[in-house]
């Protein structure tokens, strides 16, 4: 593998070697590694099927690798006694693709879930308490925690899986394409969210993605599943400089091109906010729609 940055103070917060994943003759992973550095977003890119979620699954112990180590917290998480993979899974969130919310349970009962498994003795009262503040904390109208998920829209699904993920307040929250399916606001909405969380909170996140906005607006560094591997790892501009077809046609074809366009006209609107700052914030308390945060606007249309 690659690897473009070399720091000796590193401090992984998971740490594969070796990992070979198969299922039947299929191999899809063979001698992979990878470092994920606390602190760190971490964006996990490859073609459809290379395997980025069984890696994702094979970390949190969902998936029994054919060979290879995970280390996570700096403790193995393969082959675990129960009692000891669940203090591990405790300091950790998962925001599965398409949400993985239950239906019949309402949003609130949905981020609850986690808490009774790990929390049994907790009260109803002090249930739906930490529920509530989690679903505020991801955006969403208060209102929303009595809902169910079919009444949500997808952006509603994507932070109410999200509050699902922070129920128990995790060190490291893995999203498996976290922006699918969203259109290009709430993706950036969403995109804003996670980089909130993340500084506010200290979290390491591991971030399955397609989407080239999220990339440029908020990992940190991003490693490249091809060949049943990690081919490299590090910031887009170290990527693009190794030379290697896939990621160049990757970061520099037309899609590449034009979420550069796009981090780069925001990278301008904050420069101009900080140039202004009196004239933003008298618009931000202007009623104005285009101000309003995502899920208020979305809040509305309901
Ligand atoms: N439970 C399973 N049984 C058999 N094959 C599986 C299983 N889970 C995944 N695979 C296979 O492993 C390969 C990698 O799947 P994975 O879902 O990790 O890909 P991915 O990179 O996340 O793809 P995408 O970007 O399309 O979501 C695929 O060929 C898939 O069919």
């Amino acid at each position: 593998m690659a690897r473009t940055t070399n720091n000796k103070t590193d401090d992984f917060i998971i740490s594969v070697k070796g990992l070979k994943n198969a299922f039947g003759d299929s191999v899809v992973h063979e001698g992979l590694d990878l470092d994920v550095r606390r602190g760190e977003i971490l964006g996990v890119v490859g073609g459809s099927g290379t395997g980025k979620s069984v890696l994702m699954r094979s970390i949190i112990g969902l998936q029994t690798p054919v060979a290879g180590e995970v280390t996570v917290f700096g403790e193995p998480n393969i082959g675990r006694e129960e009692t000891e993979a669940t203090e591990i899974r405790k300091r950790w969130g998962v925001l599965f693709q398409g949400g993985a919310l239950f239906s019949t349970l309402t949003v609130a009962e949905n981020v609850e879930v986690p808490l009774r498994e790990f929390y049994p003795d907790l009260s109803p009262a002090l249930l739906a308490e930490i529920a509530s503040y989690k679903v505020v904390m991801t955006g969403l109208p208060a209102d929303a925690a009595n809902k169910f998920p079919a009444e949500l829209s997808g952006g509603m699904k994507k932070r109410a899986g999200l509050a699902r993920a922070l129920a128990l307040d995790p060190e490291l929250l893995f999203l498996d394409e976290p922006t699918a399916g969203l259109d290009p606001i709430g993706a950036a909405a969403f995109d804003g969210l996670t980089q909130s969380l993340q500084k506010t909170l200290g979290l390491t996140v591991f971030l399955i993605t397609h989407d080239l906005d999220t990339l440029y607006a908020i990992c940190d560094r991003v490693a490249v599943l091809a060949d049943k591997k990690v081919i490299a790892v590090g910031t887009i501009d170290e990527l693009i400089a190794l030379d290697h077809p896939w990621i160049e046609e990757y970061f520099k074809g037309p899609r590449g091109r034009a979420a550069v366009a796009t981090q780069e006209a925001h990278e301008r609107a904050d420069e101009e906010a900080a140039r202004h700052p009196t004239e933003v914030q008298s618009k931000q308390s202007a009623p104005d729609d285009a101000d309003a945060t995502y899920a208020e606007k979305e809040a509305r249309t309901r």
